[in-house]
């Protein structure tokens, strides 16, 4: 990276931990970044541009963020189970984008060998929990999608559509569950599931805890699918079975600009 785009970086990050945002109000849904505060993040193994930071809202802004969501009216029929809002977004998706643009500029990464390289050093090497070029888009987010789902109630698997860029991010809120990725392009990935002989393709599990951020984009946005399948016998994660509750999630992403104008 040249010292131009390193000065730059280095405001962009001054500017969303301390100016200008929203979150410097007082009526902010998350507040500012405490000086040491430090976003653990894990990358999925097997899966390029997966990432997950298990500690991304605690418990409290947890709470405050699922009564911003009700706030909004949009869920007080029980049939109700999507809301969707395209271009300006909300107040508190757009204070949750600036939260998830803290996470990574104060990120660091977890091995299974310990802490790795800082965020800054990930981003010039465009890799990490988002690359740069996607971090500082603007807007960052512009389409959000909340989902209510109630027990056994899921998502099958698919790819998300093509009018949204790359780089797409995904709140957990309530009950936790197991997220599965395949690769997309089954017919010709041959690969067997572990151990099996049954030709069954390999799913890999993510566990999606309650005020987690899933970060997906490259490859893993393009060819591989999620699904989350909350019937029973579905959710297991080492060899637990989850006890699945009602669920919510935000999934935040941006229109292509050829979507915008069609
Ligand atoms: O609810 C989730 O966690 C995932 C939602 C999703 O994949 C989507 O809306 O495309
Ligand atoms: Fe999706």
């Amino acid at each position: 990276m040249e010292e131009d785009d390193d000065d730059q970086y280095k405001q962009q990050v001054l500017a969303c931990a301390f100016g200008e945002s929203s979150d410097s109000s007082d009526d902010a849904l998350y507040p500012a970044v405490e000086e040491g505060e430090i976003y653990s993040w894990e990358s999925v193994e097997g899966i390029d541009g997966l990432w997950l930071c298990r500690d991304f809202l605690p418990e409290k802004h947890q709470n405050l963020l699922l009564s911003a969501i009700h706030g909004e009216g949009l869920f007080t029929e029980s049939s109700y189970n999507q809301a969707m809002r395209f271009g300006d977004l909300p107040n508190w998706a757009i204070d949750l984008s600036r939260l998830i643009q803290k996470a990574v500029c104060y990120g660091e990464t977890i091995t299974l060998d310990g802490l790795e390289l800082d965020c800054k050093e990930q981003q010039m090497e465009e890799s990490g929990p988002l690359p740069f070029d996607l971090l500082w888009r603007e807007p960052l987010f512009d389409q959000l999608i909340t989902n209510v789902y109630k027990p056994g109630e899921g998502i099958s698997a698919h790819v998300d559509l093509l009018r949204f860029e790359d780089g797409i991010a995904i709140v957990s809120l309530e009950s936790e569950c197991v997220m599965h990725f395949s690769r997309a392009d089954q017919e010709t990935y041959s690969h067997k599931a572990e151990g099996g002989q049954d030709g069954s393709l390999v799913k890999i599990p993510v566990l999606l805890n309650p005020g987690s951020l899933l970060l997906i984009y490259g490859e893993a946005r393009y060819s591989w699918k999620h699904e989350i399948n909350r019937k029973e016998g579905f959710q297991t994660w080492k060899g637990r079975e989850i006890i699945q509750k009602k669920r919510t999630s935000v999934t935040l992403r941006k229109l292509c600009h050829s979507a915008e104008d069609s």
